[in-house]
């Protein structure tokens, strides 16, 4: 039995490297798991915004999942971009008895608001992948089409979580903080008890695939075993220090810095010359 743990990402693509299955990847690297990519969707993007997207025939996302499946079995997947239906029932068909931790990115709209899944599949996401997921991260405006409600406040974020566990069928959420007021405020709700993971809120438009990196590092550590709370403990460490750490780069919502975490104690001369 090997002992290198590996983790799986099915996703779209950003050339500019900071968001999509290049984040995913980075970020898996960082984390000491082998990282495997399934692309669903190729996508013309940087920080600025999205040009164009091109969906991938689904008999090939189905190719690409299989070659990987059938060599080396991930121990956890995650899931980003998916855009349409078929997509998403493809990727359900194929990971439903999976026994494997899947982690769900209910990714919607890019931060330069351009939509990244057609409307009428959030109802699929919903009803289909969401009961598989170990853990879904999804960002306000994502949970609060899943539950129907406004988010404005903690005790939002918390009645949000109870649905989309009790009601909707996850294992586990994170209702992330990003989008409120204030500090970035994350509550994890895993059925039996809440949990928080704040900071301060990192004054900085360098947020280019936050959300990527962040439920691609809770993939990581729930692939080499840790349990749901410390994976998401972690996460939120790793992504404070890539947004603290940012990098100059883009002329838009700039990208993180993967490998921020190793600089916490550091000055950060050096990484902004
Ligand atoms: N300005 C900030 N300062 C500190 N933490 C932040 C900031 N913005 C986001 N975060 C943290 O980053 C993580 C990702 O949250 P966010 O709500 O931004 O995700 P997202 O909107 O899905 O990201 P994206 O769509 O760009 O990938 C969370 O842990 C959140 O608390
Ligand atoms: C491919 C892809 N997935 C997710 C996001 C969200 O940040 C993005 N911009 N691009």
């Amino acid at each position: 039995m090997s002992h290198v743990k590996s983790a799986l990402t099915i996703a779209g693509t950003d050339p500019s490297g900071g968001a999509g299955i290049q984040a995913d990847l980075k970020t898996f690297q960082e984390r000491e798991v082998y990282g495997m990519s399934v692309i669903t969707s190729v996508v013309a993007q940087n920080t600025i915004g999205v040009q164009r997207v091109i969906h991938l025939p689904i008999d090939f996302i189905e190719e690409q999942f299989d070659a990987v499946w059938n060599d080396i079995k991930p121990n956890a997947i995650k899931t980003g971009m998916i855009a349409t239906n078929e997509m998403m029932k493809l990727i359900a068909h194929k990971i439903k008895d999976s026994q494997i931790p899947y982690v769900i990115d209910p990714v919607m709209i890019a931060k330069s608001g351009d939509p990244l899944m057609e409307e009428a599949s959030r109802a699929v996401i919903r009803d289909t992948l969401l009961p598989l997921a170990t853990v879904v991260t999804p960002n306000v405006p994502e949970a609060e089409w899943l539950v129907n409600f406004s988010i404005k406040t903690i005790e939002d974020q918390k009645e949000a979580a109870r649905v989309i566990v009790h009601q909707l069928g996850a294992q586990s959420v994170v209702v992330k903080g990003g989008h409120m007021e204030g500090e970035a405020k994350d509550v994890l709700y895993d059925g039996e008890a809440f949990h928080y993971f704040s900071s301060e809120r990192i004054d900085t438009h360098h947020t280019h695939g936050t959300g990527c990196t962040f439920s691609a590092c809770i993939t990581a550590e729930l692939a080499k075993g840790r349990t749901i709370k410390e994976s998401v403990e972690l996460s939120k460490r790793f992504i404070t220090d890539a947004i603290k750490y940012s990098l100059e780069l883009g002329k838009g919502n700039g990208p993180t810095n993967h490998w921020g975490y190793r600089l916490q104690g550091l000055p950060t001369k050096g990484v902004r010359q």
